[in-house]
C-alpha cells in the first residue's frame, strides 16, 4: 500500500511539515535540531579548508564539530519538549572533556554552540550545559519505548577531507525508526554528479547551490528541502526502479576499508550494472537513493566490523518511505531494537524493489563463486 500523504514531486508548503501526523512535532522538532547542528558544521567544515587557521593533521576541529552538534542536536529536542528527559543513542560522550586536558576544547565548543543557539534565539550554555547534553547520548536504546538516534557528524573522514558528510538524527518508538532526518551540507541541490563525492572546494561547501534536508515519518512519506533556510517547501521524493539493470547506478563509501569495492564491482558486474560507481561518505547515500540520483547502495565492511544503528537509522526510514527496501544481504530487514549495536548477515543493501531483489540474487551467486574458488 502506497503511504498517505501527497504525490512524488508534490511540493508542501513551509514547517510545519506533515501537520496532523502522529510524530509531526517530533518530526518537526527534529528538522530544527538537525539544521541547527548543520550550521555549527558547516562553520568549522570552512575553518577547516583554511590552513593558516588550523593544522590539518590535528583531529581536533572535527572533535570540536561532533561534540558541538551532539549537544546542539539534544539542546534543541530538549527545547521542543520541555520537562522531558530525552533517551538518545549517540556517538560522542564527554569523558575527555570532563578532563583538566579537555578544558580548552569544552570551551571552543561551547562558544560554537552559543554562537548558534543565540541565532536561535536561545539563551547562552555553560561548559556544564555542554557536557550534559552530551551525555544525553549514553542511552542504552532498545525496543521499549522512545530513543532518538544520532550521528552528529556521520562521514568523520569526508568532514576532514572537505567530502560529503551527514548529521543523522532518527527516532525510535518500540524498537521501529519512526522518523528520520538527515542534513546533508555539501549534497548539490541538483543532481548528484560523478565528482560531487570528492572535495569540494571551500568556498563552495555549503554555498547556495548545496545543502538538502531530508526527512521521513513512518507512513507518511520521505521529502527533501534545503538547509539552510529556517521554514522552506518540502518536495515529496521517491526511488528510481529502473526497469533493466544496465540503467542502474550503485553507490558505495569512498572508503575502501568500511565497504569491500572489489566485491560490489563484481555483484555489479553479475547484474550487468556498467555505470561505474558513485563513491561517498556517510549517510548522504540513502538520501540520494531516496531522491533517485542512483538506485543502489551496497556497503560490505570486513567480516569483524560491528555496525553502530547510528549510521543507518535515519537513512534507512528515508529510504523505506520513499519507496526502497533496505536488508542485509540474507534479505532480512535491519533490527534497531537491540540496543546501540545492529546484528546482521554480511553487508547492507539498499534499492528500490525490483534492482534490490536483482542485488540480493547477484550477491549470494558471487558469494557462492567465491567460496567455490576458495573452496
Ligand atoms: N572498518 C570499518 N568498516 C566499516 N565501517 C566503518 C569502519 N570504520 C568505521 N566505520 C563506520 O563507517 C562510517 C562511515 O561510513 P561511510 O563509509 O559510508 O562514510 C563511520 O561513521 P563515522 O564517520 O560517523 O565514524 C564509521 O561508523
Ligand atoms: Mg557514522
Amino acid at each position: 500500500m502506497a503511504p498517505a500523504g501527497p504525490a512524488p514531486g508534490a511540493t508542501v508548503p513551509a514547517a510545519p511539515l506533515l501537520a496532523g501526523a502522529p510524530y509531526a512535532k517530533e518530526l518537526n522538532a527534529a528538522c530544527d535540531a538537525v539544521r541547527l547542528a548543520s550550521k555549527l558544521c558547516r562553520t568549522v567544515q570552512q575553518q577547516l579548508s583554511d590552513a593558516e587557521k588550523v593544522d590539518k593533521l590535528d583531529d581536533s576541529p572535527v572533535t570540536v564539530a561532533d561534540y558541538g552538534a551532539q549537544a546542539l542536536v539534544a539542546w534543541a529536542l530538549s527545547r521542543a519538549d520541555p520537562g522531558a528527559r530525552i533517551s538518545m543513542v549517540a556517538e560522542e560522550d564527554s569523558a575527555s572533556l570532563k578532563d583538566p586536558s579537555g578544558a580548552a576544547m569544552l570551551q571552543r565548543i561551547t562558544q560554537l554552540v552559543n554562537s548558534v543557539i543565540a541565532e536561535a534565539g536561545g539563551e547562552p550554555l555553560t561548559g556544564h550545559d555542554v557536557i550534559d547534553l552530551i551525555d544525553l547520548g549514553a542511552s542504552p536504546g532498545g525496543g521499549a519505548g522512545r530513543h532518538w538516534v544520532l550521528d552528529p557528524i556521520d562521514g568523520t573522514r569526508g568532514f576532514v577531507g572537505m567530502r560529503q558528510y551527514a548529521v543523522c538524527l532518527g527516532m525510535l518508538q518500540d524498537g521501529d525508526v519512526a522518523l528520520g532526518v538527515l542534513g546533508c551540507p555539501n549534497l548539490p541541490r541538483g543532481t548528484f554528479k560523478e565528482d560531487d563525492g570528492g572535495a569540494v572546494a571551500a568556498s563552495r561547501s555549503g554555498d547556495a547551490g548545496r545543502g538538502l534536508l531530508f526527512a521521513a515519518h513512518r507512513g507518511h512519506g520521505a521529502y527533501v528541502s534545503g538547509l539552510w533556510d529556517a521554514s522552506p517547501p518540502f518536495t515529496r521524493i521517491r526511488v528510481d526502479d529502473v526497469a533493466e539493470n544496465s540503467a542502474a547506478r550503485f553507490m558505495e563509501s569512498f572508503e575502501s576499508r568500511h565497504s569491500d569495492h572489489t566485491f560490489t564491482a563484481e555483484v555489479a558486474r553479475h547484474m550487468g550494472v556498467t555505470l561505474p560507481p558513485l563513491r561517498m561518505d556517510s549517510q548522504v547515500k540513502y538520501g540520494l537513493l531516496s531522491r533517485g540520483d542512483a538506485s543502489i547502495f551496497m556497503r560490505f565492511p570486513p567480516s569483524s566490523y560491528r555496525e553502530k544503528i547510528w549510521d543507518h537509522c535515519a537513512g534507512v526510514v528515508i529510504v523505506e518511505e520513499a519507496g526502497g527496501k533496505v536488508t542485509d544481504a540474507s534479505g532480512a530487514r535491519l533490527d534497531f531494537s537491540r540496543g546501540r549495536w545492529l546484528d546482521l548477515d554480511r553487508g547492507i543493501i539498499a534499492a528500490p524493489p525490483r534492482v534490490h531483489a536483482a542485488v540480493l540474487e547477484a550477491v549470494a551467486a558471487v558469494g557462492r563463486r567465491r567460496d567455490g574458488e576458495g573452496a
